[in-house]
């Protein structure tokens, strides 16, 4: 079984989570893709009343394409759950995002939901943050001063760059600087270090938000919950 084959193994899985009545925040990326098609199936055939809050454009675009009534995190009292992918979960479920350059809203979403779950093939897990490059969200202006800042703390920046390999920006019109930090040792301090650069919008780090994750294994999606 190959890697997308058990992305559509667990997105299929989260997607019968969602109870009628709620509003789920869907977040982005080719694993969350597979929830929300099936997640349209079951709007589809069970007649299932569900609001969607999107963590980007282009899942924004998916959910209108299949009929998902959507509404923005502002206009919803509250967001029951929130299903998300991960690029990568250390064994005490804190984890990274960005990948898909949604982080900003991924996080702002998530902040607001009343749970997130995060859904992923089992290739995301470490025992360890920092084998996937930090993605950090900033402010164009300022953004060479920031990457050199970043350089002299040895965090190895890049610039994230389109498939056209030009600068990447995202949904907000910012840029991605990705840190290759190999191994983050404390996720908290990097976290506040990282909020307190002017000119970060935000950072990929999502400490402390899920105590729930459905892994897919080629036998079959296994719900880990934290201890
Ligand atoms: O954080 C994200 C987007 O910003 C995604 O959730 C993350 O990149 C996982 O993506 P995929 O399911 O395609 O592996």
């Amino acid at each position: 079984m190959d890697q997308n084959e058990l992305k559509k193994l667990v997105g299929e899985e989260a997607s019968k989570w969602v109870k009628d009545g709620m509003t789920v925040g869907l977040g982005t990326g080719s694993t969350v893709k597979f929830m929300v098609d099936a997640l349209a199936r079951r709007i589809k055939n069970e007649h299932l009343s569900i609001t969607g809050v999107v963590t980007s454009n282009a899942t924004a675009e998916q959910a209108n394409a299949l009929n998902i009534p959507l509404k923005s995190v502002d206009e919803v009292a509250k967001i029951d759950l929130t299903i998300d992918g991960a690029d990568e979960i250390s064994r005490d479920f804190q984890g990274i995002k960005g990948g898909g350059a949604a982080l900003l809203f991924e996080k702002i979403v998530a902040v607001n939901s009343r749970r997130n779950l995060w859904i992923v093939d089992q290739s995301k897990l470490s025992e360890r943050l920092g084998s996937f490059p930090l993605p950090v969200e900033v402010i164009p202006y300022g953004s060479k001063k920031l990457f050199s800042k970043f350089a002299k703390k040895g965090y190895a920046p890049t610039f994230r760059l389109d498939n056209t390999g030009q600068l990447k920006y995202t949904d907000s019109n910012n840029l991605i600087i990705d840190l290759h930090l190999k191994e983050i040792e404390h996720p908290h301090t990097l976290a506040a270090d990282l909020s307190n650069q002017v000119g970060v919008v935000e950072h990929g780090l999502f400490l402390d938000m899920v105590n729930t994750v459905i892994v897919g294994y080629p036998e079959g999606p296994k719900v880990l919950t934290a201890r």
